[in-house]
């Protein structure tokens, strides 16, 4: 890259679509008005090289895809709209300018279809790898975010939409590289790890219901994303293994390798939640209705906090064992 500053002039947008933006790029930081009926909602994840992400995994555009997918993904989760984001970008001399532009191309394209705007963020060189770090914004009705502590004993479990599908397409990519060949079936699972859509929609319904629905997103499989559910509501959480909802591309695979990806694999970034069993179904028809999957795969009960898999009438302990940036995966 020739030029920091260019290189911003180039990435900065022309046109905004959000009309509480007062200044975006250009100056020390950004300013954007509030209103007193809705609640700001802000999160922040890394991806880095080596990672999250190799170059024989994912083309540059995907990178920057979903850089900006897995914190809409945060948002969702909260029960968000999203509004703005924010990019600090670490490029080591290997990367050229056409693929910061192609990354850039990824973040700019997820963000048209949420009409999220690109406020500022920083440009920095680094001797190693690509580090790409990605603010998000959101705005919520004011007392409608959607938090994980809010899980009873009664509730069912829902996930909306697969699991395991990304830990199994990662794997093919890790089998056959960035070009495959891949069957069809083969290639549903490889986008599904490469370009996850994040559940925004799936968030605001789950927001504006007016229900107690407790809520997360899969990044580091349904394991943990259980257990932390389990944990901030100080609930006992049962999930049965036949009513995960697996992929068809995923059906001729060995039950126990389905199980393992679905549970420990990650990087779905769909969500995992629960909402009184009197409530379910009102939801799951809310969903059905406009084609979104709403599948109920377990039931919340009274007991020391943690979540059990159901097994064939066998209760076994699922250990809080997805991804962990400081421990080998489980
Ligand atoms: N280094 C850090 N400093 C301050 N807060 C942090 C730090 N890392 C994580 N957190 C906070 O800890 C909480 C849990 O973060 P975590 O990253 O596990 O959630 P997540 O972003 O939903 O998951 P994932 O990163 O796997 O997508 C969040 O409130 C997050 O803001
Ligand atoms: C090359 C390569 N190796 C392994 C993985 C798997 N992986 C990395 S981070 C993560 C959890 C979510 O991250 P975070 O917790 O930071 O949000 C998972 C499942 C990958 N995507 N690419
Ligand atoms: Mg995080
Ligand atoms: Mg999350
Ligand atoms: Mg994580």
């Amino acid at each position: 890259m020739e030029d920091e500053f260019v290189f911003i002039t180039k990435i900065s947008p022309e046109e905004t679509y959000q009309k509480g933006l007062v200044r975006g790029i250009g100056d020390d930081a950004a300013v954007y008005s509030s209103s007193d009926q809705m609640e700001q909602v802000v999160c922040v994840d890394t991806m880095v090289e080596g990672v999250h992400f190799r170059r024989d995994t994912l083309s540059p555009y995907q990178i920057g895809k979903k850089g900006l997918a897995i914190n809409v993904s945060d948002l969702a989760a909260m029960g968000a709209i999203p509004t703005y984001y924010l990019v600090s970008i670490a490029v080591p001399p290997s990367w050229t300018e056409e693929e910061l532009t192609q990354l850039y191309k990824g973040m700019n394209e997820l963000a048209e279809t949420h009409r999220m705007d690109l406020i500022g963020g920083d440009t920095v060189s680094t001797n190693d790898v690509l580090v790409l770090t990605v603010t998000a914004i959101g705005l919520v009705e004011r007392g409608k975010a959607r938090y994980r502590d809010q899980a009873k004993a009664g509730d069912l479990i829902f996930l909306t939409g697969y699991a395991g599908t990304s830990a199994a397409g990662l794997d093919l990519l890790f089998q056959k590289g960035l070009h495959g060949p891949f069957s069809i079936e083969e290639q549903e699972l490889v986008k599904a790890h490469q370009e996850p859509l994040p559940h925004v929609i799936e968030g605001r319904i789950l927001s504006t219901a007016n229900k107690r629905i407790s809520l997360n997103d899969v990044s580091d499989g349904v394991a943990s994303e259980a257990n932390e559910l389990a944990e901030a509501s100080r609930a006992k959480f049962i999930i049965k293994s036949d009513k995960l909802p697996i992929h068809k591309a995923m059906h001729s695979y060995p039950k126990e390798k389905q199980l393992k990806y679905a549970l420990f694999g990650g990087e779905d970034f769909v969500l995992i939640g629960t909402v009184p069993k009197e409530d379910a179904k009102d939801l799951e028809e809310e969903f059905h209705q406009i084609g979104l999957m709403f599948e109920i795969v377990g039931f919340v009960e009274e007991g020391e906090p943690g979540v059990f898999l159901l097994e064939e009438n066998k209760m076994k302990k699922v250990e809080k064992n997805g991804y962990n940036h400081f421990k080998k995966r489980g």
